[in-house]
């Protein structure tokens, strides 16, 4: 039986745990590429409705946040990384989390379709579930291909904000999806190869656990050659400039150099930096792509 690690401690959680429940910080640059999707999509929504629809989105994907929260309490308690997570740290229960995580999903959903339209609903809690059963509950404690078939859920929102907009899916919005999908693997195992004592402490088949650091660098590099042309991709779809594709390529390429420094260098501190930069240089990636994208549509929308 699953054990629970939070300890009652005699009351409710304060406001920053609620908040710390729904991984802010990961959620912002999810919640970003929603909205970029949604002021991409051909056509128009009322403004009103388009802050709900990212409102939803972003309660949503926070929902999702604590609903992993409740479910990965156990090994959240053995990592470093995660043991001050406010189930671990006592602060709030695991049934706490689970209501809290479960209300915030039915409403967003509920919300979304009510307000927006029932496509963009259905999809908002198709990837909650994909988090949630797929990756959180299933493919992260059983294959090291956990996050490269669960990482799909954190590609959608785009695809999730356009929807919002057009009532369904296309190329494009599929363009911007495959973006995020390429892009998750390496983001996550630049960090996980300098986290493998965590992972294997708590039992997780994380690539550089089950196939060693050696395989790990080698996906990282093949998933960032990959990635490069991927992130140019709307670009070679036409709606993007091409700027935005100049841009991308140079992203693309840094991204790609960045990868090889991770795969030369095995030992010490200089492994270390490497991994740390790929892994900080992976968000400023996408953050820059969407944003670019945002821009180009902001400056043809004038
Ligand atoms: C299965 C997929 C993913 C895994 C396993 C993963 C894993 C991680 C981990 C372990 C961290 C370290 C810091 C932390 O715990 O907050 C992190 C940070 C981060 N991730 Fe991911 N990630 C995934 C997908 C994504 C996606 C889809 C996005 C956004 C589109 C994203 C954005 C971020 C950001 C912005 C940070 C930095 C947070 C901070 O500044 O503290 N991640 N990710
Ligand atoms: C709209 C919607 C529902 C969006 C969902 C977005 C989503 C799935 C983002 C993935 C973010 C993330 C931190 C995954 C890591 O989970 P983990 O459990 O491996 O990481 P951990 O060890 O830090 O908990």
């Amino acid at each position: 039986m699953r054990q629970d690690a939070a300890v009652w401690n005699g009351g409710m959680g304060s406001v920053s745990d609620y908040v710390a429940l729904l991984k802010p910080r990961v959620m912002s640059l999810v919640i970003f590429t929603a909205f970029v999707g949604l002021m991409l999509a051909p056509g128009s929504v009322h403004p009103v409705l388009g802050a709900v629809a990212i409102l939803c989105i972003a309660i949503g994907a926070g929902a999702s946040g604590a609903l992993n929260m409740w479910y990965d309490a156990d090994i959240d308690q053995i990592m470093s990384r995660t043991r001050k997570r406010p189930i671990p740290a006592g602060k709030i229960t695991r049934e706490e989390a689970f209501a809290f995580g479960m209300t915030l999903s039915v409403g967003s959903v509920v919300l979304l379709g009510l307000l927006v339209n029932w496509f963009a609903g259905a999809f908002l809690a198709f990837t909650i579930f994909f988090y949630v059963v797929i990756y959180t509950m299933w493919l992260k404690r059983s294959t090291p291909q956990n996050i490269v078939i669960g990482g799909a859920a954190g590609a959608f929102p785009p695809m999730i904000g356009w929807a919002s907009v057009t009532g369904g899916v296309s190329v494009e919005s599929f363009a911007l999806f495959l973006i995020t999908f390429m892009w998750t693997p390496p983001h996550f195992w630049a960090l996980a190869l300098f986290k493998s004592g965590d992972y294997r402490a708590a039992g997780i088949p994380m690539l550089p656990v089950v196939a060693g650091e050696t395989s790990t660098r080698h996906h990282i590099l093949v998933y960032a050659l990959l990635l490069a042309p991927v992130g140019a991709g709307p670009y070679f779809l036409g709606f993007a400039s091409p700027v935005y594709g100049a841009a991308s390529a140079l992203l693309g390429l840094t991204f790609v150099a960045m990868a090889a420094d991770v795969w030369r260098k095995r030992e010490g501190d200089a492994a270390r930096l490497a991994c740390v930069r790929l892994f900080k240089f992976s968000i400023f990636y996408l953050f820059m792509l969407f944003a670019l994208l945002l821009g180009e549509s902001l400056i043809v929308g004038v």
